[in-house]
This record gives structure tokens, sequence and C-alpha cells, in this order.
């Protein structure tokens, strides 16, 4: 099997992602990890954290090989402003955004294989004027697909999302009976090519307390979700089950078969998922016309130069870009 070329974009420079980044360059990987970064900004991190890495810079015209131990394969990209630990520049914002921008970009045209981000920073982002809710909006707008799905896994649990980054105001307009079929269509058809699922279980959570009891506590599930359900089980003979309350779904009843939750919204299905994994889960964008995984935390601005930063999601998230692109 030819080895791999997976684009790095280490997120925010103030941040922890450059610590993880020179922390993942210390063993060797089976594929080149081609971090798109400022070098300066890794040198001073990794001297910070005691970490010696050598940087070869990016050849798209060779093969790829495989990273060894103590290197990284680089893209260069030059910081605005010199970046300090756990305090946040607007300024960076653009060297941030054009880093996700080469990788998506070299995704599509087939130089790179997958992508796996490091945390970004949206507040900053948006705060220098660039409209930015989340890597996920920003690779599928890229990629012109109007609608991919996030999906984080750990071992044992699978949780999507119908909406992602929208406030909670927005919600239960924004869960249309198009929307959420669109979305169980991605999910359904990603669980089979990228995953191998022959018939995906997908159980899916109402919007309301108790699934809206009846109607009595909210008639989304009546109005919407059910109809939307009962359409796919029809048509496509979907393995969907629910809506189910939210509150009693994530029990191991439910879970041993399930090989997906469908959360409504980001805060029903995620804080499970993450106290269950944080740590040991990937965040990875189904619908995409390529591989992006990510890790399951954020920038970490208090921890970014101590040395203290977890390594364990983004360890998880390239062994998940570099299994998914094998198979394809
Ligand atoms: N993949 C991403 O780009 C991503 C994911 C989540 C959050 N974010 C963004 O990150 C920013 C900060 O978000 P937050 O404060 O809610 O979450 P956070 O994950 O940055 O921090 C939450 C807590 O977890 C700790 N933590 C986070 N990562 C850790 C690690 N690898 N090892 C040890 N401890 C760790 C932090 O120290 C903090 O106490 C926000 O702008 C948010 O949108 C980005
Ligand atoms: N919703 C994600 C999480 O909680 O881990 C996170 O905000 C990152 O999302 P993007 O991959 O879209 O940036």
């Amino acid at each position: 099997m030819s080895t791999k070329r997976i684009a790095v974009t280490p997120g925010e420079p103030a941040g922890i992602g450059p610590d993880l980044v020179v922390q993942l360059a210390q063993q060797a990987w089976p594929a080149e990890l081609v971090v798109c970064a400022d070098p300066e900004l890794l040198t001073s991190r990794a001297k910070r954290l005691g970490l010696q890495v050598t940087f070869r810079p990016y050849q798209p015209n060779q093969a790829p090989k495989p990273q060894e131990a103590g290197t990284l394969t680089i893209a260069p990209f030059k910081l605005v402003s010199e970046s300090i630990c756990g305090q946040l520049d607007e300024q960076n914002s653009t060297y941030v955004v054009e880093t996700l921008r080469y990788a998506g970009e070299k995704n599509m045209s087939g130089e790179f294989d997958a992508v796996v981000t490091g945390p970004v920073h949206k507040g900053i982002i948006n705060q220098a004027g660039i409209s930015f809710s989340g890597h996920t909006e920003f690779f599928a707008h890229q990629a012109n697909c109007p609608d991919v799905v996030m999906m984080l896994a750990t071992p044992g649990l699978q949780v999507a999302l119908v909406t992602t980054h929208i406030p909670l105001a927005y919600v239960a307009k924004a869960i249309t009976r198009q929307r959420l079929q669109h979305i169980i269509k991605i999910l359904h058809a990603d669980l089979i090519s990228k995953f191998g699922i022959v018939s995906p279980k997908i159980y899916v959570c109402g919007l309301n307390p108790h699934a809206g009891e009846d109607g009595h506590l909210g008639r989304e599930e009546i109005d919407v979700i059910i109809p939307a359900l009962n359409e796919l089980r029809e048509e496509f003979q979907m393995n969907i089950v629910g809506p189910l309350p939210a509150d009693t779904l994530f029990q191991p009843k439910y879970l041993q078969d399930a090989d997906v939750v469908l959360a409504m919204y980001h805060d029903q299905g995620l804080p499970v998922l993450k106290s269950q994994g944080f740590g040991k889960s990937v965040n990875i964008t189904l619908g995409l016309p390529y591989i992006r995984t990510s890790v399951d935390h954020g920038t970490a601005l208090d921890l970014a130069g101590t040395g203290k930063a977890d390594i364990g999601s983004f360890v998880c998230a390239l062994n998940k870009a570099i299994e998914l692109s094998s198979k394809n």
C-alpha cells in the first residue's frame, strides 16, 4: 500500500496545538505528516518543551515517505505577529484560516490524502472580522457541500449531530424534515463506505424532554422527526430506532447494538461522549469529498507551552485519518 500524505494544521498558535504537533513528532508515523504552520513557532514551542524536531521542507513532486521519529515535514506559513503562549491575538487569525484553506484545497485536488486539524479559537477568528463557526462548516463551504455531518467517536460510542455550531435558540427551526433526512443519508452512506458497517443501526434522540411526551412537551417529534424517520425506513429500509428520549438513550441496553447515536444538537450529544472518552475521541467530518479528522478538545490556552496537554486525542485523530485514507 502506498504511503499516505496527511496535512496537519496545528490551529490557534497561542493554544496547545503547536505543543501537541511537536510532541507527535517524537514518534515515527506510517504516513508523511505535512504540517501547515510557521516553522519558527514550532521551533520555539519545541525548545520551550525541551523537545528536538528537525523540519523537512514539503516537496510535492516527491513521493510521500513515512515520517521518521524526531522529524516533521513543513508547508511553511508565516505568523502575522509573534505568538505568546495563552494570549490570543486577532492579527494571527488570517494565518490560521490560510492554513486551513491550503489543507482543504490540497485535499480536494488529491495532493493530500486527509487532513487532521488541531484546535482553533472560533471567537478570535470572528473578532478579526472573519465569519467562522467551525472547521466542519469551513471545509463544507470550501468544498461546496451544503450538508456535512459532525461525528465524534470514542471506543464504544459514536455520536453524530443534526445541527452543529448554531445558537440554541435556532436549533428547533433548523431541524427540518429535509435536513434530518439529508444528515441521516450522509451518516448511513459513510458508515457503510468508510466504516464498513453493512447495515448501520442508527439511534435517534428526540429534541424535547422525553421526546416531546406525545406532544405535551413540544411538537417537533410529531410534526417533523417521526415522519422523517418513517419515510427513511420505508423508502430505504434504514435500520433507525427512535426518536427516543435523549436522557435515557445513552445506556448500555441501547448502546450495545448502536452503530451511532444521532443527537439533535451539539450539547445534547457531545457532553455524553466527552464524559466517556475525553482525550481518546476523534471528531470526523462525514460527507466531505476527503477525509478530515480532528481532536476532541479546544485550544486550552491555560496549558499552552506548559507540557501538560494530553496528546491522546491528537494521536487518535491521526491514526483514524491514516486508517480511513488507507481504505480509499
Ligand atoms: N477542534 C477544535 O478546533 C475545537 C474543539 C473544541 C473547542 N474548540 C475551541 O476551543 C476554544 C476553547 O474552548 P473550551 O475552553 O471550551 O475547551 P478546551 O478544550 O480548550 O478546554 C476545556 C478544559 O479542558 C482542558 N483541556 C483541553 N484540552 C486538553 C488536553 N489536550 N489535555 C489536557 N487538558 C485539556 C483545558 O485545560 C480546560 O480546562 C473555544 O474557542 C472552542 O470553540 C475548538
Ligand atoms: N464541536 C467540536 C467539539 O466540541 O469538539 C468542536 O467545536 C470542533 O468543531 P470543528 O471540528 O467543526 O471545528
